[in-house]
């Protein structure tokens, strides 16, 4: 497989580290816009960029014809008009807040909680992320989608970014920025007398970017718009 990085920062660096070892070959390792001169005939791209440039990312490798696996978070507000053009160049998309096979396993038991504690309201829900100080966003994109997987369980009125969890039918999501964090993520049910907690921890960026390679291998050669659930069959 002939991959172009489209983004070499930390993700598109840890995600060389692994085709290296696997025998598939990096084309391409751009920070820049993708073009049909620097993709080099990439069988697929491999977008983690910023959130200000993800956009214009993929759309370009799209009307190039080109499969791509985008993880870069914090630019959806977007999407639907990615999925407008991929149906329209008949391309391949898909996108994930997170690509780590936990993560992935970690969205499903969330929701499974989530049904069961809505019962008892004397538990107050909230969110946490951890990551490093570079990040640019926050909150980060796996505890959006962490969020919007609780939210209609709830019957809340959306998430906001705040520590406090007490006063709305918003789910607060506090952001805490500490060095060298790869991304931690917990759900908290907390009550009078107890506390109940959910918790990813992300060792290093190695589960993320394996799974986004096991999505590109899925990627090539179909056509439409996927996430990661339907690369894991979940
Ligand atoms: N879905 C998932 O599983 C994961 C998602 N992420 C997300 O991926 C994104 C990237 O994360 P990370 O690698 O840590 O960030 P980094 O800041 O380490 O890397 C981003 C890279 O993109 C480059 N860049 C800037 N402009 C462009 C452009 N126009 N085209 C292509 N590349 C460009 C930057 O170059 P320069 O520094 O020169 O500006 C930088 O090298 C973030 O949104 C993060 O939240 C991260 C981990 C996992
Ligand atoms: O920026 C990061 O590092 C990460 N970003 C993603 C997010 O915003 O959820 C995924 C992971 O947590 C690491």
């Amino acid at each position: 497989m002939k991959i172009a990085l489209v983004g070499y920062g930390k993700m598109g660096k840890a995600i060389e580290t692994i085709v290296e070892a696997q025998g598939d070959q990096i084309v391409a390792r751009l920070e820049e816009k993708p073009t049909k001169k620097n993709i080099n005939e990439a069988d697929v791209a491999i977008e983690f960029s910023t959130p200000q440039t993800a956009f214009d990312n993929v759309v370009a490798c799209l009307e190039l014809g080109i499969p791509v696996v985008c993880g870069t978070t914090a630019w959806l507000d977007r999407l639907p008009e990615v999925e407008k053009i991929c149906s329209h160049v008949n391309g391949a998309f898909i996108y994930a807040s997170n690509y780590s096979l936990g993560v992935n396993l970690f969205f499903e038991i969330n929701k499974r909680i989530a049904q069961l504690m809505k019962k008892y309201p004397d538990y107050t829900i909230s969110l946490e992320e951890i990551h490093h100080t570079e990040k640019k966003d926050a909150p980060s994109g796996t505890a959006i989608t962490l969020a919007e997987e609780i939210i209609p369980i709830y019957h809340m009125d959306g998430w906001k970014l705040s520590s406090d969890v007490s006063s709305s039918n918003q789910l607060a999501i506090e952001a805490k920025r500490e060095k060298d964090v790869p991304g931690t993520h917990t759900v908290l049910y907390n009550s009078e007398v107890d506390q109940i907690e959910i918790k990813h921890i992300a060792h290093s960026r190695k589960g993320f970017a394996s799974g986004a390679l096991v999505a590109a291998k899925w990627l090539v050669g179909k056509k439409g718009i996927f996430t990661m659930k339907d690369v894991l069959g979940l």
